[in-house]
C-alpha cells in the first residue's frame, strides 16, 4: 500500500506580487508583475537600467501606489492593511532620502520612536548598529557629512532596527567600497540564515550569484525569469543569461568613430 505524501500547508511568501501595473502617464514603468518571494529566501531582483525595479519595489513597500494589483507581505496587505505590513519590512529605498541634519545616533532615535520602540532599546541597538557597521558612534558627525557609502550604512541601519521579518533593498551595494559591501553581505547573510528574507535589486552579477538563493529578472516592467538560481542559471553563466533574456545590444566599431 502506498502511503499518501504528507504535506504541510504550502508556507506564506515573504512577499507576493500579484498582477502590478504601474503607469507614468504614457510610459508603462511595471506592466502585470507576479512574483513569489519565499519566505527565508535570498532573493536578487535583476533587470537593465529602466527595467522596473525601483517602481516595483517602491510599490511592494507601500512608498509608491500602483495603479493595479495586489501586493501581500507575509499574508497581510501592503495597502489595505499598511501598519502591519509595514511593521513587518525594513526599506532601504533608492536613494534614500535621510533626514540628514541628524547624527547617525539621532537618525536612528528618530527612525526607532517613529516605529513606536521603546526608547532604551533604540539607543543599544543603534550604538550596537552603528559600531557594527563602522560608522563611528562619536554622534557628532551629521549624515549630510557622511560620503554616499556612509550614506547607504545608515539607510540600511534605520531598515534593520526594529527587527523586520523582510527586508527590501534598492541597489544596497551601490557606492560601497569593498571592505563595507563584504560588511553587508556578512550582516545579510547573517540575517537571512537567523530566519529572516531579503530581496534586493542589483546590477553586480558576482553580487546576486554568491549571495542569492533565487532571482529573478526584469525587462520592459516585466519578470522575464524566475525561480532558484540554480532554475535561472542552468549550465551557464547569471551574466549570459541575463544578456540573453534582455538582450543586449553590442558596439561593432563603426559607432562612435569621432572618439
Ligand atoms: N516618477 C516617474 N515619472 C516618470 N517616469 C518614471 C518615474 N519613475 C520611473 N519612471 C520610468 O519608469 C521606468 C522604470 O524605472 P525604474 O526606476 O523602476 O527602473 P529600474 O529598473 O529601477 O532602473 P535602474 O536600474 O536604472 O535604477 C523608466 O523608464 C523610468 O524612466
Amino acid at each position: 500500500m502506498t502511503v499518501p505524501e504528507q504535506r504541510g500547508p504550502e508556507p506564506v511568501p515573504a512577499m507576493a506580487l500579484r498582477g502590478l501595473v504601474k503607469r507614468f502617464e504614457a510610459k508603462t514603468a511595471v506592466a502585470g508583475v507576479d512574483l513569489d518571494v519565499p519566505a527565508g529566501s535570498f532573493f536578487g531582483l535583476l533587470g537593465p537600467n529602466g527595467a522596473g525595479k525601483t517602481t516595483t519595489l517602491s510599490m511592494a513597500v507601500g512608498l509608491l501606489r500602483p495603479d493595479g494589483g495586489d501586493i501581500r507581505v507575509l499574508g497581510h496587505d501592503v495597502w489595505r492593511d499598511p501598519v502591519r505590513a509595514k511593521s513587518l519590512i525594513g526599506v532601504l529605498p533608492d536613494g534614500a532620502r535621510l533626514f540628514d541634519r541628524l547624527s547617525g545616533g539621532e537618525l536612528l532615535a528618530y527612525h526607532g520612536l517613529l516605529r513606536g520602540m521603546d526608547p532604551r532599546v533604540v539607543d543599544q541597538r543603534a550604538a550596537e548598529l552603528l559600531d557594527v557597521l563602522a560608522l563611528g558612534t562619536d554622534n557628532r558627525t551629521l549624515v549630510v557629512d557622511y560620503s554616499a557609502g556612509m550614506k547607504k550604512k545608515i539607510g540600511l541601519a534605520c531598515a534593520l532596527l526594529h527587527g523586520p521579518r523582510l527586508l527590501v533593498l534598492d541597489e544596497p551595494f551601490e557606492a560601497v567600497d569593498p571592505v563595507s559591501a563584504s560588511l553587508i553581505r556578512d550582516i545579510l547573510q547573517r540575517y537571512v540564515s537567523g530566519g529572516g528574507t531579503v530581496i534586493f535589486s542589483s546590477h553586480v552579477m558576482e553580487v546576486v550569484e554568491r549571495l542569492c538563493s533565487h532571482v529573478a529578472i526584469m525587462a520592459e516592467g516585466a519578470i522575464r525569469r524566475s525561480g532558484t538560481l540554480a532554475e535561472v542559471r542552468g549550465e551557464d553563466s547569471l551574466e549570459h543569461v541575463f544578456v540573453s533574456v534582455v538582450g543586449g545590444r553590442t558596439a561593432t566599431g563603426s559607432e562612435l568613430a569621432w572618439l
